[in-house]
Order: C-alpha cells, then structure tokens, then sequence
C-alpha cells in the first residue's frame, strides 16, 4: 500500500482501479439506483422516503417525477457533471486511505482549531455514537479529524471544506447535522442540499444508517416532493435540491428559515455548474438567521467554487486536505 502513504492522487487512482474493475458492467445513467456505495440503496416506487429508524411520520413522498433534475439541472454536459460525481460515489464504497494532512486556514481566531482521534473525544449523543459504530466507523477519517470539532464547536462556526471524494464528508456532517437537532422541537432545524435528487438521496441513506438509534425525522425536498402549503413541517432535517427548498421556505411557507440551526451545501462544485441553483442558494442562505451555521463541501477546488462559498458562508473557517503541493500554492494565492 505504498501509493496510499504517498501521493493521494495515486493513492485515489490506485483504489479507482481496484473498485471500477468490480463495477465495470454499471453504467452511468443507469447508477442512479444506488445498489452499491453509501447507504441502502434507493426507495423502490412508492415506498416513503423517510429514513428507516429516522422518520417515524408521514413525510412528503417523492413521485417518479423526482428522477427529473431540479430546475436548471436537465440537459447535456450540467447533467454529466452530476452523473460523474453519483458515479464517484457509487464506486468509492469504502474511504481513502490517506496520510496526507489537512490544511486549515484560520478566519476566527476564536475558533477552537483542535482536532479528534476518536468519537468519544466529540462527546456525541450515546444512541448517535452507536449508530457511527454501527456503520464500522472505529475512529475519525482525516478530514473528520480536523472538521468535526469545528461542525460541532459552541458557538457555532461556519466552515468550508475541501477534500477529495471519498475521504469521509458527507459522513462528517450527517454526524454534525444529527448532533444538532433537538428531536423533541417537531419543526425543520437543518437544511441540507446537494446538486441533484439522486445526490440527496445518498446522503439521506448515510443519515438513516447513522440516525437507526435517534428519533430524529427526515423528509427530502426534491421536485415533486407534495406539500401541504403554509403548513410547516415536522421533519427535524430536510434534505434537498436548492430549487424545490426555495419553493419550500419562499412561496409554501413549510419551512421557517428563522429556526433553521444548521445549513449545509454539499457538494458545491457540482452545484455550481447546475444552472440556477447558486443564485437559489443564496436566496434561501439570505433567509437565515445570524446564528445558523453554515458550511460548505466540495470535492474539488478551484476559483469559482471559492467564489461561490465565499458569498454563501460567512466569516468561515477554510479547510482544505492537501494533496500536493500544487494545492499549497492555491491556498498562498486564496491567502493573498
Ligand atoms: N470514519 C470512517 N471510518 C470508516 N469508513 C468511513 C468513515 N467515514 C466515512 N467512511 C466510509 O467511507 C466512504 C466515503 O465516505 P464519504 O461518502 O463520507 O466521503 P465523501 O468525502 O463525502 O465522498 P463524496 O465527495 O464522494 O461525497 C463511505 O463508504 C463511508 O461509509
């Protein structure tokens, strides 16, 4: 395992190779149906999307209509982009194993910047620690290390993080968002999105696998989610796409962004290159409170995703899990 003590790239190459050799009769288009990589596994028609062991109510229930993108999402290369990041899920089961370090860049020198070499030192909930073992996480990944004492750090602190696919995010702040709500306020607390249904709904699997022992509800806000207009909802956690989670806190009043404690912008990258929904983004982002936390993921880093999160998460701290030192440099010119 030489390559995975080295460079990341090959060590990320290397596992590429080991798993699409497993996976090489999947299609892309036809990866939607999530039978490998996180979670469970996609709903079969009709079957309620509420999280087993996460969602004990009726929750809106998505038609087939939310295989159709959100706004702005159909068509040619916007959709290749979310199609290639599903299929990075989907063939990158299991982590990266990675010695690389995690750079962080301190905006708030307030912030308590320590990092975590088990989930005991978190003090999480004793049915929430469970369910992270229950998913064999036996200690933090890299990037939990470094993030999760910030997601979870009192007051709270916006963050933005850039690491690899694979490396452990989207389970960093599922723990974070489920460490978050209070399961006996029965109104939306979190508000997470991701690029496209079929992305919301891989994290909506790792949240019902973390959530088994909580009572803590989900629903997802994806196009064709029904709601009943100006009656909030009850779920703790909504989990969508930035179109629909407008409509839902905007125009049918279900959501009261003021109660909002926690919103999280998954995948960022891939969102931004979905047409609309920065701009929806923000819209909603401008509807929360001063203390709401906010944080943003990307797998990759560039200009334009800095551009992005600088507008929606403010005063954040930068985190970045370095891969060489070509990533170094990019973090001197976002300093400078
Ligand atoms: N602490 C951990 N210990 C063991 N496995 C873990 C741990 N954290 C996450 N995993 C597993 O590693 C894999 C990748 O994790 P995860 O999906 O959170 O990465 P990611 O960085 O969010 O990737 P992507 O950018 O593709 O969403 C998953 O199969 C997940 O179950």
């Amino acid at each position: 395992m030489s390559a995975l003590e080295g460079d990341w790239g090959a060590a990320l190459d290397q596992q590429e190779n080991e798993l699409s050799g497993k996976v090489s009769k999947m299609a892309v288009k036809e990866s939607v149906t999530p039978s490998v990589g996180r979670g469970r596994g996609r709903p079969k028609e009709g079957q309620s999307t509420a999280a087993v062991g996460v969602a004990s109510q009726p929750v809106a229930t998505p038609t087939t209509r939310d295989a159709v993108p959100e706004d702005g999402e159909e068509g040619g290369e916007k959709t290749m982009v979310a199609d290639s990041s599903l299929f990075n899920h989907l063939l990158r089961t299991k982590l990266v194993d990675s010695k690389n370090t995690v750079e962080v860049q301190r905006k708030n020198p307030n912030s308590p910047l320590y990092s975590v070499k088990s989930f005991e030192e978190l003090h999480l909930h004793p049915d929430l620690l469970k369910g992270v073992y229950g998913m064999g996480f036996n200690r933090p990944s890299k990037i939990q290390e470094q993030a999760l004492p910030i997601l979870l750090s009192d007051p709270p602190c916006n963050l933005i993080a850039q690491s690899q696919s694979g490396t452990g995010k989207t389970a960093a702040f599922v723990l974070a968002m489920l460490s978050r709500v209070d399961p006996s306020k029965h109104h939306p607390q979190v508000i997470c999105l991701s690029p496209t249904f079929d992305l919301a709904q891989q994290t909506g699997n790792v949240l019902t696998h973390m959530a088994q022992y909580l009572s803590v509800n989900m629903v997802y806000a994806v196009r064709g989610s029904r709601v009943d207009a100006r009656v909030e909802r009850q779920e703790q956690i909504v989990m969508g796409t930035a179109g629909t989670m407008l409509d839902w806190v905007l125009k049918k009043k279900v959501i009261d962004a003021k109660k909002i404690k926690m919103f999280v912008l998954d995948e960022a990258d891939v969102m931004i290159d979905q047409q609309g929904q920065q701009d929806q983004t923000i819209r909603i982002q401008r509807q929360l409170s001063k203390e709401c936390q906010m944080v943003l993921f990307s797998a990759t880093y560039n200009e334009e995703v800095m551009k992005f999160a600088s507008m929606v998460i403010p005063d954040p701290v930068i985190m970045r899990l370095k891969r060489n030192e070509e990533s170094l440099d990019n973090i001197k010119q976002v300093r400078g």
